[in-house]
């Protein structure tokens, strides 16, 4: 079992102090306090244009400014789902017209499990509440992940069961005893589970709620099961845009999300035109109401256009049966290897006679993609947040920096395509697959969403130290639903 990257909580970050409280957010969101501050620089920057921040953006933003923020953002948001189900979230669990200065810090957790295609992610998060008024403040995340996801324990529950309980030992190390029975353990799974039976994946789901059940933590009902599609986006929307201050304050400028995962990959965003409402078909289409204001959002979830299953498609592997060779113009001529995926093994090399490179691959890939996805027409001049596997690969080529990420363009991935698939065996390091991973995100950027070359995106793996992941949202949706406010 494979350990990813850790990055773990750094030391508190402070919540009131005096003297820079600005008016507008002081009478909107704090009403009868005076004593409170909220940076008026800080809030401008985060306010502002993401994009104007570049490179680095508001990922440089100390992590000091964090907590006052989510107080405002959440001090009045509710959300509803407009499809079939109507449902409140959030309501009362950042309450308007209270301040926390002077009250007893009370400080409690939330564990949220993201059982992705290709790895198993817990994220701890601390809260702090001030006040018995229950304003409530994220103040940190602890993150690890392993790898690989559930799914490759498609035919051993048990031993996928047991990565879960390795990642759910440093809960135990990093809540305090008391707490355990007031901390709500949920798991929720995306696509590599999506594209399990239905069988296998609850076996997996089974054997996982027994490990919680097991734990001394708090087990809602429902802590196992897989996460839908559109959910998935939103929830990742809520928390780009919750993270970088989006969400609070007059001068809104949401931003849309892109999640590239395995097996999957989601867009949303709330879109600006009418025209787009209209051309949009209906699932599409999900409502929130916050501040007072109602925010429709565009969010779906294509599955099987993940990173990962991409390959499978370009190889004509989806579906087969192992024991067959799959060629590619997009991998190294001489190659020929084998790779697991979803406890599957397949068998793959480069085209030894024909041809390789960026043009080739091209046309390759775009048969998977063409036509396959809605194209809406305002996104084309949009700039857009961008994580996962957008961020692996663009850090990969060194496009961005790990730690800091940073603003590229859409024809940034295709110069860097082509720059790798004409030239592969000056990359015979790296992975085999980064000419044809690198060829799929420009074509599902250009082709498939209908990205222009100029387009930018944000590649942000965490803001103010936080994880940009759909699990911070999950988590505020748990806390509301189980009325954890102490
Ligand atoms: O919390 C996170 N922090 C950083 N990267 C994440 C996190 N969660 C997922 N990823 C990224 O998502 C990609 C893998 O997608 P995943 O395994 O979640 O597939 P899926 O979403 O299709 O199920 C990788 O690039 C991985 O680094
Ligand atoms: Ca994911």
């Amino acid at each position: 079992m494979e350990y990813g990257k850790a990055s773990f909580l750094k030391g508190r970050i402070s919540v009131c102090r005096q003297n820079f409280f600005s008016r507008l957010f002081k009478e909107r969101i704090f009403g009868k306090c005076d004593s409170c501050f909220f940076s008026a620089g800080a809030t401008g920057a985060l306010i502002a244009d993401p994009y104007s921040a570049a490179p680095r953006g508001p990922s440089r933003m100390a992590a000091s400014r964090l907590p006052i923020l989510l107080a405002v953002a959440f001090s009045s948001l509710s959300c509803i789902l407009s499809h079939s189900n109507r449902e409140m979230w959030f309501q009362d669990l950042f309450p308007p017209n209270t301040c926390p200065i002077n009250a007893k810090a009370n400080t409690f957790y939330g564990i949220m499990f993201d059982a992705g295609s290709t790895g198993t992610r817990i994220h701890i998060y601390t809260f702090v509440q001030k006040s018995p008024e229950k304003l409530i403040e994220l103040e940190g995340e602890i993150f690890e992940s392993v790898k690989p996801g559930l799914s490759a324990y498609a035919d051993q529950p048990e031993k996928g069961a047991e990565t879960v309980k390795r990642l759910l030992d440093m809960a135990i190390d990093a809540v305090p005893p008391h707490l355990w029975k007031k901390t709500p353990v949920v798991l929720k799974a995306t696509a590599g589970l999506r594209l399990l039976s239905e069988e296998k994946a609850q076996a997996l789901l089974l054997e996982v709620r027994e490990v919680f059940e097991e734990s001394p933590f708090l087990v809602p009902e429902d802590s196992v099961s897989i996460l839908d599609g559109s959910y998935e986006g939103i929830l990742a929307w809520i928390t780009v845009n919750f993270l970088t201050g989006q969400l609070s304050g007059q001068n809104q400028h949401t931003v849309g999300t892109l999640d590239l995962g395995g097996a999957s990959t989601q867009i949303t965003f709330l879109p600006r035109f009418e025209e787009t409402l209209k051309q949009t078909p209906g699932d599409f289409l999900t409502s929130f109401e916050m501040f007072n204001s109602t925010y429709k959002l565009y969010t779906h979830s294509y599955l099987g256009f993940g990173l990962k299953a991409a390959r499978l498609a370009t190889l004509g592997a989806l579906d087969m049966e192992g024991g067959q060779m799959f060629r590619s113009s997009c991998l190294p001529k001489q190659l020929e290897a084998e790779w697991h995926f979803g406890g599957v093994k397949y068998q793959y090399g480069g085209n030894k006679q024909g041809e390789t490179g960026f043009k080739p691959c091209y046309l390759e890939v775009l048969k998977v993609i063409k036509g396959k996805l809605h194209q809406p027409d305002e996104i084309r001049g949009s700039s857009f947040y961008a994580f996962s596997y957008y961020y692996d690969r663009a850090v990969d080529t060194n496009l961005i920096d790990y730690e800091e990420g940073g603003v590229l363009e859409v024809r940034d991935f295709e110069r860097k395509a082509k720059e790798v698939c004409d030239n592969m065996e000056r990359y015979n390091s790296a992975s085999p697959f980064l000419c044809m991973d690198l060829t799929y995100i420009t074509a599902l950027l250009k082709e498939g969403f209908g990205f222009r070359d100029s387009t930018l995106l944000q590649l942000t793996k965490k803001v103010n130290n936080i994880e940009t992941s759909w699990t911070l949202g999950a988590t505020f949706h748990l806390l509301q639903s189980l009325g954890i406010t102490y």
